[in-house]
């Protein structure tokens, strides 16, 4: 690679670290019929696929639905394969993962990629700080955002962030509002993946007394609790449609209406609403209502996965070894755990690595089993195979001088603070629940859904929060 190409197609910190250099690169697909299709590759990757919720939708019957995807980093752009069915080749070669070279095509299916250098490209402010709020972050992609949110939150905007779960979109918006005129009011969250659909009207506006039957008392909307403060909608993707004009008529006038009453109330909050879906697609596609998109997107931030910025994840170990009680160093890992914990892809994101740090300081046996075929290329949970009840070889001996994995597994959870350790057994318990739930019904995410009574998202967003998949 000529220097001209290495500097023109990587992402470059500059003025002692205030400023990134974003090269302006083009994505070109040619495909089968010869059409030819483009898009810009910036600091968000860039998603291949057949899929309408991809950001280079590829009509190509060979290509799957996630294909492939293009990130831009410090490095090159790196080009990693999705799980594609029929692969991802460079000259003719089958490749997961690989640093791409300008100019050099890509093979997907009947259809050919290529990345190129079209100029110098932009220059965007960098934080001088690791942190915001609670988040941390020292990758390039995180200074990026703290950048922009350091001036977003103090102005009353509206904002949307999209992000996989469990990348910091909640901890980031409890920062905005703290950095914001309404710290001293109520932070109030709604997550509407986790509420029935029929439900979500009647949490957002309330109702009053003898709304419906069973409304023995009126109940006031979550938008009106927010008073003073800040409403967090939390899968905003999941509002229902016929709900959707009704939160954009409230949040354009301010005003709210309980269910059931004719009384018009004035509220006073901020909104930020957050998702893990493509929202504008959804728009353009029908699926969720343009003007509301537009109306929450004033602006728009993507909040990085953990694989894409994985020089994170010393911090964010250390953070969550520190944070223990009584508090842990890396020095505490089992060796050689960084390497590993920085391979894994992490699909749960930091919430999964925050569990995983926990369970390796009480388990440090689990550790080998990253080492396993498991590991980054077909990307299943490093702790999988091992719920953490002990073998018998390492279980303690009881009174009675057998091994009890019963005994030893409450032992170690001595170790921890009641939160914790509430913390540490729930966590297993849903994940073994959904498991065995999927298992029951063969993968079929819509019947296990509905025998444990939620909704299809619900049980999406907790197999990514506990990086499974259903087969
Ligand atoms: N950048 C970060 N620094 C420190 N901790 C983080 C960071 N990002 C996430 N976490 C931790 O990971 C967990 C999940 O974060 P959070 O709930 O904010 O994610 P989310 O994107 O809102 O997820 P979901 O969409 O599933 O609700 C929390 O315990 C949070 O403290």
């Amino acid at each position: 690679m000529s220097p001209e190409h290495a500097v023109s197609l990587t992402l470059t910190s500059i003025d002692q670290g205030s400023a990134l250099r974003l090269p302006h690169i083009g994505v070109t697909v040619t495909l089968p019929d010869r059409r030819i299709i483009e898009a810009p590759l910036e600091m968000t990757p860039l998603v291949l696929g057949s899929s309408p919720e991809c950001d280079l939708v590829v009509p190509d019957p060979r290509v799957s639905r996630r294909h492939c995807e293009l990130r831009l980093t410090e490095r090159g752009v790196l080009l990693r394969d999705l799980g594609s069915k029929n692969g991802t080749l460079i000259r003719g070669v089958p490749v997961l993962e690989a640093w791409l070279p300008p100019t050099v095509p890509v093979t997907l299916g009947a259809s050919e990629v290529m990345v190129q250098p079209l100029g110098v490209g932009s220059v965007l402010p960098l934080s001088t700080s690791v942190s915001f709020g609670e988040a941390l972050g020292q990758s390039l992609s995180m200074r990026v955002l703290f950048a922009k949110l350091e001036r977003a939150a103090p102005t009353d905007e509206t904002l949307l962030l999209l992000g996989e779960s469990g990348t910091g979109k909640e901890i980031l918006t409890k920062a905005i509002h703290e950095q914001s005129r309404r710290r001293g009011g109520p932070f109030v969250v709604v997550d509407c993946g986790a509420i029935a659909p029929s439900l979500i009207e009647g949490e957002l506006f309330g109702h009053g007394r003898g709304a419906f039957t069973g409304a023995a008392t009126a109940k006031p909307g979550l938008l009106e609790r927010a008073h003073g403060g800040t409403l967090f909608i939390d899968e905003i993707g999941e509002l229902p449609l016929d709900v959707q004009p009704k939160l954009l008529r409230a949040i354009e006038t301010r005003q709210t209406r309980r269910l059931g009453t004719n009384e018009w109330q004035s509220f006073d909050a901020r909104i930020v609403a957050a998702t893990h879906r493509n929202l504008r697609t959804r728009a353009l596609e029908g699926s969720f209502r343009q003007d509301l998109y537009y109306r929450l997107a004033v602006i728009e931030l993507h909040v990085p996965s953990l694989r894409e910025r994985k020089d994170d994840i010393p911090q964010l170990v250390e953070r969550f070894l520190a944070t223990r009680a009584p508090p842990c160093t890396l020095a505490d890992l089992p060796p050689h755990a960084m390497p590993l914990l920085q391979a894994y892809d992490w699909p749960g994101n930091v919430r999964e690595l925050r569990n995983a740090v926990a369970r390796l300081i009480l388990f440090p046996e689990l550790l080998p089993e990253l080492l396993g075929p498991g590991l980054s290329l077909t990307n299943t949970h490093p702790f999988e195979a091992s719920a953490p009840s002990p073998k018998g070889d390492t279980a303690a001996p009881t009174a009675l001088g057998t091994t009890d994995p019963e005994a030893e597994r409450l032992g170690r959870l001595l170790d921890l603070s009641l939160p914790e350790a509430r913390e540490v057994v729930l966590e297993e318990l849903e994940r073994n629940y959904v498991a065995a739930k999927l298992r029951q019904y063969e993968g079929n995410i819509s019947r296990a859904a509905e025998a444990m009574g939620v909704s299809r998202q619900l049980v999406h967003r907790l197999l990514d929060r506990h990086g499974m998949r259903a087969r």
